[in-house]
């Protein structure tokens, strides 16, 4: 298999449990699920059902208790916290509230996108930040702080952020949530453009049907389990025992 076709995410039999002894409670159940690359997928289901737990055990924000993940060939089960470390660097993260530095402007917010990166600042940032900030439409906001910009442009500094990097992931947990209808739409479909342009992978944690035409392939999830897989409008049956997920193009 050519190298650029290799899987970015590659997860089986994944669980995952919260709290320990008479509190524990088991939320994720034997989860499969690979995507490739330049897939914009999108994981939808009931609140508790497990979306944000799968997104933060893909990006390294939690460790991974039983099951494999791999993402970008890079195995999380069992990784330390360098390798976890090494793993957030890989991805860009939107959340559902835009996380702008207040006393930052949007030109220096999408700075830290860099300068989390931990190998000091290229020499050519700034001018690497305009262009992403050009890109979402906000070249002539650069100097704007959080208070001066509208929900729709914190969230496109939030993408520009998350992509300046050029991440090889994108993960982004309810984005359009704090959005109206239009601007929510226009925010992934700019996100869903951007992450293209660059060769990225988005995983998207959204309950907003309203964004469903924006995606390649909508997972859902109920109870910790995948139970169905579709792509566009056509519903493409949930494939296999055990809740295994097929690829299906
Ligand atoms: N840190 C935690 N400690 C204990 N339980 C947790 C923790 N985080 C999540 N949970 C529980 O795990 C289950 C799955 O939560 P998760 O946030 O992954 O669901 P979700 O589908 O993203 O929900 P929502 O759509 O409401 O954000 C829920 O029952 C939640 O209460």
């Amino acid at each position: 298999m050519p190298a650029s076709s290799q899987p970015v995410v590659v997860i089986a039999g994944l669980s995952h449990s919260y709290g320990s002894g008479a509190t524990r409670r088991q939320v994720l159940f034997d989860l499969d699920l690979t995507i490739l690359p330049g897939e914009v997928v999108f994981l939808m289901g009931p609140s508790g059902c497990g979306k944000t737990t799968v997104l933060t055990l893909v990006g390294g924000l939690r460790s991974v208790q039983q099951g494999s993940v791999r993402i970008a060939g890079r195995e999380l089960l069992g990784a330390d916290e360098a390798g976890l470390i090494a793993n957030r660097r890989n991805c860009g993260f939107i959340f559902q509230s835009h996380n702008l530095h207040r006393s930052l402007t949007a030109l220096e917010n999408v700075r830290m996108g860099l300068e989390a990166q931990g190998r000091g600042l290229p020499a050519d940032a700034d001018e690497r930040c305009r262009r992403i900030l050009a890109v979402v439409g906000l070249e002539d906001h650069a100097t704007k702080r959080q208070d001066q910009l509208s929900g729709g442009q914190r969230q496109r500094v939030a993408i520009a952020r998350a992509l300046v990097s050029e991440p090889t992931l994108v993960l982004a947990d309810e984005p359009t949530a704090a959005l109206d209808r239009q601007t929510g739409h226009d925010v992934v479909a700019l996100m869903r453009r951007v992450a293209r342009e660059r060769g990225a992978t988005v995983l998207m944690v959204t309950h907003d049907n309203r964004v469903f035409d924006l995606a390649d392939r909508i997972l859902e999830m109920e109870d910790g389990r995948i139970v169905g897989s579709r792509q566009g409008d056509s519903p493409v049956p949930h494939a296999g025992a055990g809740h295994r997920l097929e690829y299906t193009t």
